[in-house]
């Protein structure tokens, strides 16, 4: 486990050196003791640059998901040939990229449940899936099936925002006996995404997420949901608040789901509301930066020494150099937030947007697993007199996501192809300090 935040100072602790006053460091193995795990829809991003008029040709709607006929594909994917216009194949699919980028930035293990293809041709998108996936994701738990798995086309715009149109393929055959109780039971999280529940009728897919859910529940494992696209939310807000008050801990959103889910457009009020139902909320709001919303334990707070922010909520940045806390964890919640500009006004061309926000909770995901892994390794270390959630404080998340995003605007797939640059593994030389 590599770890997130400010390695060289004080929050960083060599487990791998002989320390006779710690619990011995178990030798590394490949299964390990901290891991994510998520359940997707698996697809291939086929990315093609299109104007708007071609978008609305086929009854898409620009910056959003939208699943589209097996005609509709077809028509859609002979015209993308016929003029040339696709320019890059990707393995995408939103918590796909979030557990590649999660185990590329933590070099270590993420699980990802789905389907795969039980007969993989060398070339096909299939096999172009697995090889575009960080080895340190493992596949082994994906449950074979006899067809394709999903295509999702990424339509690209000039100003580089992008438009899916999704052919399913059998990606929703996922059934709930392929969800391994274990896997479930061990991890530092469970990721899902509110596309699992976007399927035709009799399809498994969400039947098998909610087996994932019950597991996540009976072992006290945090699940994390991402919204993934306004549309999904709108048709039923009230199913999503409800989902999220049953069952979920973490919610990862961008202020149009926000808007969506809880009626505000400011993305600060929107996580704030949000706070209802769960635990942390981590919003992007694209050129706007990202806002996080969690609790701490009122006698734990900590000040933060950054110019306080003006906003809906007066100074709501105040108390951002806190630890994050589950709700149920704290004898007296108080909300804690912070907000970050993007990493250095953002990258100067945009290769395109796709990714961003996946990018901003693996980052999320690394730090909560980090502090389990700390958790398990120093247990009686003073980080955890108090059962926290996070490792660093809210602020430190927010820079670390928001540096992690800027890395995926700043290339064309939507998974990081590498880590952060060696030289930021001391955060403190290059952005932290800045
Ligand atoms: N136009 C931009 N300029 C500067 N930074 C940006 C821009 N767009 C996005 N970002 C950065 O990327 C982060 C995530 O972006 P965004 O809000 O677009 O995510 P998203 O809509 O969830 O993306 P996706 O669903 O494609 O993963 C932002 O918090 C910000 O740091
Ligand atoms: O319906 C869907 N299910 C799962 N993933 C999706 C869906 N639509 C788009 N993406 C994925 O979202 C990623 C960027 O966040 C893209 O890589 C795309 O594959």
């Amino acid at each position: 486990m590599k770890f997130p935040g400010q390695r060289k100072s004080k929050h960083y602790f060599p487990v791998n050196a002989r320390d006779p006053l710690l619990q011995p460091v178990q030798p590394e193995s490949e299964t390990g003791t901290s891991w994510v795990v998520g359940i997707d829809q698996t697809l291939v991003d086929i990315e093609a640059k299109v104007d708007n008029a071609f978008v609305a040709r086929y009854g898409l709607s620009v910056g959003h998901s939208l699943v589209i006929e097996d005609d509709v594909a077809d028509a859609l994917y002979a015209e993308l040939m016929r003029e040339n216009l696709i320019t890059h194949q990707f393995a995408g699919g939103t918590i796909g990229n979030t557990m590649h980028n999660y185990s590329v930035l933590a070099d270590d293990r993420s699980v990802l449940l789905g389907v795969m293809c039980n007969n993989v041709q060398i070339g096909g998108y299939a096999y172009r899936y697995l090889c575009n996936t960080s080895s340190r994701t493992d596949l082994n738990y994906l449950q074979g099936v006899d067809g394709a798995i999903g295509r999702c086309f990424t339509l690209i715009s000039d100003n580089g925002e992008r438009t899916f149109a999704i052919s399913p393929g059998m990606m929703n055959q996922l059934r709930p006996e392929s969800i391994p109780e274990q896997v479930i039971a061990g991890a530092s999280a469970l990721v899902l995404t509110s596309y699992l529940v976007r399927c035709k009728a009799g399809e498994p897919m969400p039947e098998a997420t909610m087996q994932a859910v019950a597991w996540a529940k009976q072992y006290n494992v945090p699940v994390v949901l991402t919204l993934g696209t306004k549309h999904v939310i709108a048709e039923n807000p009230q199913f999503w608040r409800d989902f999220l008050r049953e069952h979920v801990a973490i919610l990862a959103m961008n202020e149009e789901e926000g808007l969506e889910l809880t009626g505000h457009a400011d993305p600060l009020l929107a996580a704030d509301k949000a706070l209802e139902w769960v635990d942390l909320v981590l919003c992007t709001a694209g050129p706007n930066g990202l806002y996080m919303a969690g609790y701490t334990e009122e006698s734990a707070k900590r000040q933060t020494n950054l110019p306080l922010l003006p906003g809906a909520i007066a100074e709501f940045n105040q108390y951002e150099f806190s630890r994050a806390m589950r709700y149920q964890d704290c004898q007296q919640p108080l909300r804690i937030y912070s907000h970050i500009a993007p990493y250095m006004g953002g990258p100067e061309k945009i290769m395109n947007t796709n990714g961003a926000g996946d990018g901003a909770l693996a980052a999320l995901l690394h730090d909560i697993t980090a502090n389990s892994y700390h958790r398990n390794n120093v247990p009686n270390s003073s980080k955890h007199v108090r059962n926290y959630l996070t490792y660093s404080s809210l602020a430190q998340v927010c820079k670390y996501a928001n540096r992690v995003s800027y890395q995926v605007l700043n290339q064309h797939s939507p998974r990081l192809t590498r880590g952060l640059p060696e030289r930021e593994d001391s955060l403190e030389e290059a952005y932290w300090e800045r």
